[in-house]
């Protein structure tokens, strides 16, 4: 019989991979996972727990907030007060940072950025959904944790992950130190380690992007479209098309099958849609752990200057030979030329 490794037990052991660790961030990692749990509970009886459908609100993008997205919120939030190891959070249904001003929290060497609830369009139609972190150290002095601690860019994540509310429920997550997947099992309450070492392969043969907005795309994306569809079976193509509409379930399918996952710009997104800090960043360090790869057509996403904390960006990312053929593609047009594309310029195409 294999034996149980549950989370906690995994992240104690993985301590010992950094020296001077006094066990913040395993304590951190810990909470979330208790965050994890209780939304997990709820989002399994959504439809008998009045928590589907709108919550009547809006967040700062502009998007009515769905109920989950709001208790998902609250949860992941009054976990991290709990827990005392963050001292600041960052949330996309929050328009700035929440400051931690406990005794215990107020100095904490942590900030977390989360998606609380990812997939929202989801949420109604029993649809896999997620939830998504990433953890920066603090570099504001004590007791003046701000902005600019999580605008750092993503190179500088200490770690990050998602949850995935599906079939089953995952957690995924990495320190820098590869990546490991954790799978609830509701019978003893507990993340088990399910998939150690996760690596995406460098070739797949699913591509994932929402092709209801093809006639807005770039024409280096559709260029990509259109060669992911040729038919070449030396290349294994054409590839098969996967959208599911929530980026944590199209990633986790991608990271265990191989593929790639486009979000460009787009004439209605014209700086992309999903959002750097708490979507493209700790996906791309994730992803890059697994091996795969991240941009946003032209640059590594966790290089990117991060100005804005609901900042947004393209991304395109996966499978490392995927991504690159369809950099090589977008790097027939700068991204000034895209813009340009969209203000009805010709394209040179
Ligand atoms: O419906 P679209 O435009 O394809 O967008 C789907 C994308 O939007 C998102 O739902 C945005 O995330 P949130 O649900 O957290 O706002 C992603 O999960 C998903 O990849
Ligand atoms: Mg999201
Ligand atoms: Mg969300």
């Amino acid at each position: 019989m294999k034996a149980v490794k549950t989370l906690g037990q995994f992240i104690i052991e993985k301590q010992a991979d950094f020296p001077y660790a006094k066990g913040e961030l395993s304590r951190l990692l810990r909470d979330i996972g208790i965050a994890a749990k209780i939304v997990n509970r709820e989002v399994n009886k959504a439809g008998l727990a009045d928590i589907l459908g709108d919550a009547g609100t809006m967040n700062i993008q502009g998007e009515g907030q769905k109920k989950l997205d709001v208790y998902a919120n609250e949860q992941f939030i009054s976990a991290l007060q709990c827990g005392g190891e963050c001292c600041m959070v960052a949330s996309e249904e929050n328009d700035e940072c929440i400051h931690i001003e406990s005794e215990i929290s107020k100095n904490a060497k942590y900030v977390v950025a989360i998606d609380p609830l990812d997939g929202s369009s989801n949420i109604d139609v029993n649809v896999g959904v997620g939830t998504i972190f990433s953890i920066y150290r603090r570099i504001s002095p004590d007791g003046k944790a701000g902005l600019p601690d999580v605008l750092q860019r993503g190179t500088e994540q200490v770690a990050a992950g998602y949850v995935i509310y599906g079939s089953s429920t995952m957690m995924v997550y990495t320190t820098g130190k590869g990546v490991n997947g954790f799978t609830l099992d509701p019978s003893i309450g507990e993340f088990c380690l399910s998939h150690p070492n996760m690596s995406i392969p460098d070739d797949g043969v699913i591509y994932s992007i929402n092709e209801g907005y093809y006639s807005h795309f770039p024409d280096g994306v559709k260029k990509y479209i259109k060669y992911c569809q040729v038919e070449d079976t030396k290349t294994n193509r054409p590839y098969t098309s996967r959208y599911i509409g929530s980026m944590v379930a199209d990633l986790h399918r991608n990271l265990i099958k191989g593929g790639i996952f486009i979000y460009p710009l787009t004439a209605a997104a014209p700086n992309g849609k999903l959002r750097l800090v708490y979507e493209c960043n700790p996906m791309a360090f994730i992803i890059e752990q697994a091996g795969g790869k991240a941009s946003n057509g032209h640059n590594r996403i966790l290089e990117l200057d991060v100005t804005e904390l609901h900042q947004r960006s393209a991304i395109f990312i996966g499978s490392k030979n995927m991504v690159a053929k369809a950099e090589e593609m977008m790097a027939c047009f700068s991204p000034q030329r895209i813009k340009k594309n969209f203000e009805g310029e010709v394209c040179l195409q």
